[in-house]
């Protein structure tokens, strides 16, 4: 497959705020029409980053290219109105005074006016809320304050699009189908968007590819399939899913755990060995283990076992039913092959 063209190039990015170093050193790379999703646990950079990439931040050190250009670079500085980028902030931040149309329009103002209404009625119609036009902000509700949000980012036709948490303020059952709605929207127009969030399973859901940060690091990069299946660092493991931090010895290349021994070649020091709930089946011929509880989560069955050798509960997720209790003794057994494995220097603090 040909690579898509760079639209966004940050190379070294390094921002601190007194001693926190907000950005350290973060470089990556996204094609034109790709949705970036940013993630990490609060305060660990995203907002920095986004701001960054806006120009509403400067840097200390680095470099912030779009389509081949500096923005931001030694001795460049493009402001933030002459890079093309839209922003969408987390509260929306609509002008209360303005209607949905004039709110739509604010960016527009170099434009002759017939050209500004046309721009204003086919973003209107495309996203569809052409029904809220003159509606002020306290008439509507979240969904359609993001929506006209989403349509004022999107109207001067920037090249790139960078939303900040853009459905946090929205409760579940909406947010599922505005974020649905809104990536159909930015894929339609073949926008190239950075969206940040702090929930693993949205940045999976939405974006191409996936960027984990932590304290102003960025710790992996990846399409959501590689970075949850097959996860570089066992920070990225925890991040996405619940872990089994497995107690394990290293001996002559085979790792030995209380569920089991696995074969390691080639590792070194004290590796972390992590394991996902659902890895772990019931099976006549496994483990020995003790159920300590079991609790129903709609779809998801748990139990938590008590295992020889573990001082921590382990958790065991799946689809199927168990008629078991407190108690009870079960036995157990893992897929060898998603134990995962980290070698212990490869972890960042
Ligand atoms: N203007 C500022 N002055 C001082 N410190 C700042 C400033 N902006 C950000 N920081 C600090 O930089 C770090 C990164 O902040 P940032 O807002 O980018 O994180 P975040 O990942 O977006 O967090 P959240 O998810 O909570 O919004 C934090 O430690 C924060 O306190």
């Amino acid at each position: 497959m040909k690579k898509a063209k760079s639209m966004l190039v940050l190379s070294g990015v390094t921002r601190h705020f007194g001693r926190v170093a907000a950005l350290d050193d973060v470089s990556l790379e996204i094609g034109a029409g790709q949705v970036l999703c940013l993630v990490g646990h609060s305060g660990c950079g995203k907002s920095t980053l986004l701001r960054t990439i806006a120009g509403i931040e400067t840097l200390d050190a680095g470099s912030v290219t779009i389509e081949g250009t500096p923005m931001s670079a030694p001795g460049v500085f493009v402001e933030p109105e002459h890079r093309r980028v839209g922003f969408m902030f987390q509260d929306y931040a609509l002008f209360p005074h303005l209607s949905v149309r004039d709110n739509i329009g604010f960016g527009l103002g170099r434009l002759p006016r017939a050209e500004r209404g046309a721009r204003v009625d086919s973003i209107l119609s495309s996203i569809g809320i052409t029904a809220l036009a003159d509606r002020y902000p306290h008439m509507l509700s979240g969904g359609e304050q993001q929506r006209v949000a989403l349509a004022r980012a999107l109207a001067p036709q920037p090249r790139l699009l960078l939303m900040d948490e853009p459905f946090s303020n929205l409760d579940r059952g909406l947010r599922d189908r505005v974020r649905h709605e809104t990536l159909s929207i930015v894929r339609e127009l073949g926008m190239t968007a950075v969206v940040v969030t702090h929930d693993p399973e949205e940045a999976l859901a939405i974006g191409d590819m996936v960027a984990l940060m932590q304290k102003g690091r960025l710790v992996e990069m990846g399409t959501g399939e590689r970075i949850y299946d097959a996860p570089w660092t066992a920070y990225a493991a925890s991040f996405f899913s619940i872990m089994n931090v497995i107690p394990a010895r290293l001996k002559a290349n085979v790792l030995e755990t209380p569920l089991g021994r696995f074969p390691a070649p080639g590792l070194e020091g004290v590796p972390k060995v992590l394991l996902r709930p659902q890895s772990i089946i019931l099976s006549e011929a496994g483990l020995p283990a003790q159920v300590l509880d079991r609790t129903i989560l709609g779809e998801i069955e748990e139990l938590l076992l008590a295992v020889e050798g573990m001082d921590e509960p382990l958790v065991m997720r799946g689809t199927s039913r168990h008629d078991v209790r407190p108690g009870d003794t079960v036995k157990i057994a893992v897929n060898a092959h998603e134990v995962l494995i980290f070698p212990s220097e490869n972890e960042p603090v």
